[in-house]
Parts: structure tokens; sequence; C-alpha cells
């Protein structure tokens, strides 16, 4: 049996540039990952099968369009002969959450059977799988943080971020992505004026990084505000968390981190905003 992690996706910035012929946006993001996420496993058997559990398995659902099945379906139809098998997940992060849960989940499993198959980890096959079964899934193969660009295709060379101590809020409202871009009200083929994407480069320290992500933003905050106002509150209460230096949403939403100086300062900021609201989840991360 193989394993593999499936972590978190986070948007520290999400800017889009504007919309492409094809209706998807064109945009620039800084991706990061954290600790925490779902598990996926793979044993040896005769065809493609996905057995669900853990808390959130019931909302992901283990049906042919999970996100799983659809990325292993889409490589076996790259590679002739590819030997499939029965995925098993613990699903733990919340879903339709702007932490591309279902895409990291795709991800692993085409990490797992890449590695079963003997398939090396740069083999195109295994990128334009990922790219056919989501915007997302292309940067969740690697599953480490670097500059995301186009619709989500375009990746730039991997980063070595400063690890950043922050808490995630979920507030339990999924939220889906498409609604979010269509708030945008851009036509295909329009542009968005606007500030370019800071540069951001390996070697910058925590401080040096929390200042370019302040110059950032995350432009479908407003539109997915619009759409689920509670985020306006999530964000209100990371903000006002002590020692909190920066919050934003990720992703079309509905999660929002918020990063602090040291893990300490996070891990109490997260109890009390547990006190506060016991119906949010509320997790410590270490974003890197
Ligand atoms: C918002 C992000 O999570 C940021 O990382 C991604 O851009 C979205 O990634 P994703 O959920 O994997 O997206 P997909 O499942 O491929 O697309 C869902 C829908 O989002 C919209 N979409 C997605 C990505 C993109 N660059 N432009 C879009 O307009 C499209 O309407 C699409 O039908
Ligand atoms: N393995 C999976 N885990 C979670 N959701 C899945 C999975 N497979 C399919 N889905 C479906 O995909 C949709 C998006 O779920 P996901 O949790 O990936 O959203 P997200 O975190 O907003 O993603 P992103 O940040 O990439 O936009 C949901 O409608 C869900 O039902």
């Amino acid at each position: 049996m193989l394993s593999t992690r499936a972590p978190a996706k986070i948007n520290l910035t999400l800017h889009i540039l504007g919309r492409r012929a094809d209706g998807y946006h064109d945009l620039e993001s800084l991706v990061a990952f954290s600790g925490a996420g779902d598990t996926l496993t793979l044993s040896p058997a005769s065809s493609l099968s996905l057995e669900i559990a853990g808390p959130t398995g019931a909302a992901a659902g283990a049906g042919d369009d999970n996100l799983v099945l659809k990325a292993a379906r889409n490589l076996a139809e790259r590679i002739k002969g590819l030997k499939l098998g029965a995925f098993r997940l613990d699903k733990r992060l919340p879903v339709a959450a702007g932490i591309g849960g279902g895409s990291s989940d795709a991800a692993a499993a085409l990490r797992l059977l890449a590695h079963a198959n003997g398939v090396d980890a740069q083999d195109p096959r295994l990128r334009e799988a990922a790219r056919d079964t989501g915007a997302d899934v292309p940067v969740c193969l690697a599953g480490r943080a670097r500059m995301m660009r186009g619709a989500g295709e375009s990746l730039g060379p991997l980063l070595r971020l400063p690890l950043l101590p922050a808490v995630l809020i979920n507030p339990g409202v999924p939220v889906e992505t498409r609604p979010v871009f269509a708030r945008l009200g851009l036509q295909p083929g329009q542009r968005v004026a606007g500030a370019a994407h800071p540069e951001i480069g390996s070697d910058a320290t925590a401080a040096e990084l929390l200042a370019l992500l302040s110059r950032g933003r995350n432009d479908l905050e407003d539109p997915a505000c619009l759409q689920a106002p509670v985020i306006v509150d999530v964000l209100a209460v990371l903000r006002a968390a002590r020692g909190c230096k920066l919050a934003r949403m990720s992703g079309s939403g509905a999660t929002c981190f918020a990063i602090f100086g040291a893990p300490q300062a996070a891990a109490t900021a997260a109890r009390a905003i547990r006190r506060q609201h016991p119906e949010w989840w509320v997790k410590t991360a270490a974003l890197r």
C-alpha cells in the first residue's frame, strides 16, 4: 500500500489580470501549502475504486465525479496499460472551501499512480492529466510554494519561503468557485488595469515576505463576501486577533488565513477564536 498527504493550498495572494477568450480568468497567485490536510492511500487492485472516510468525507462524496477518480481516469487515458487500484481517502479538509482540498486529493492520486507505475514525477503526461482535472491541480502536484499564473497551468520555480505561523478559519459555508469568478463581471478578452504582482524571491525573511504580501491582495475577496457574507465576519475576527500581522481570504473562499509572528501567538489566537466561535473550523498551521 502507498500513502501520501494532500495538504491544503493557500493563495497568499491572488491577482486577477483579465478574462481569457476561453472564459477562464488569467491570474497571478503566490501559492503556499499547510502541513494539515487529507491522506490518500492506494492499494493494488484490478480496477479503479475509491472509499472515503474522515470527518468531511460525506461532503466530498465518493461518486464518479470525485476528483481522485477524475484524475486517475485522466492519467489512464494518457498512459496505456496504467495499473490503477483501490484508493482510500481520509478526508479532513473542509469541502468547497478555497483551500484546494479536492485539487490536492487529485494531485495526490496522480503522485501515487506515478509511483506505483514507475512513471517519472516530471513526466509531462502527469502535468497534462493534472491540468485537465482542474485549474488548481498542477500546483498541488509538487505541493510546494511557487507562483501560479495563466489559469493555473503556468508555474514558476519552487520557492523556499520562511515558515509562516498561521490560523485558518472556515465558517462552514461551502462556496462554489464558478459564481465567485462570475461576480467579477469580466467579459472574455477583457483585461484588468492594476498594480503588478510584487516580485517574490526565495531568500526573503518572514518580515520581508509579509511586507510583500501586504502589497498584494485577493481579488476574489469582494465577490466571495457578496456570495457568503460570513467571510466579512471571519476576516474581522482574524484582524482583531492579538498578534495578527495580515489576514486574507484564500482562493474563492470561504477559508481565510491570518499570519502571526510566532506559532505560540497563532495557537493562542486559535484557542480564543474557537471559544468565541465553536461552530467554525479553526486550525493552526505552518504555511510554506
Ligand atoms: C480560485 C482558485 O482556487 C485559485 O487557486 C483557482 O483559480 C480555482 O481552481 P479550481 O477550483 O481547481 O477551478 P476549476 O475546478 O478548474 O474551475 C472551476 C470554475 O472556476 C472558474 N475559473 C477557474 C480558474 C480560473 N483561472 N478561471 C476561472 O474562471 C471557471 O468558471 C471554472 O468553471
Ligand atoms: N476529493 C474531493 N474533495 C473535496 N471536494 C471534492 C472532491 N472531489 C470532488 N469534489 C467536489 O469539488 C468541489 C470543490 O471542492 P474543493 O474542496 O476542492 O473546493 P475548493 O477548496 O474551493 O477548491 P479550490 O480552492 O481549488 O477552488 C466540491 O463541489 C466537491 O463536491
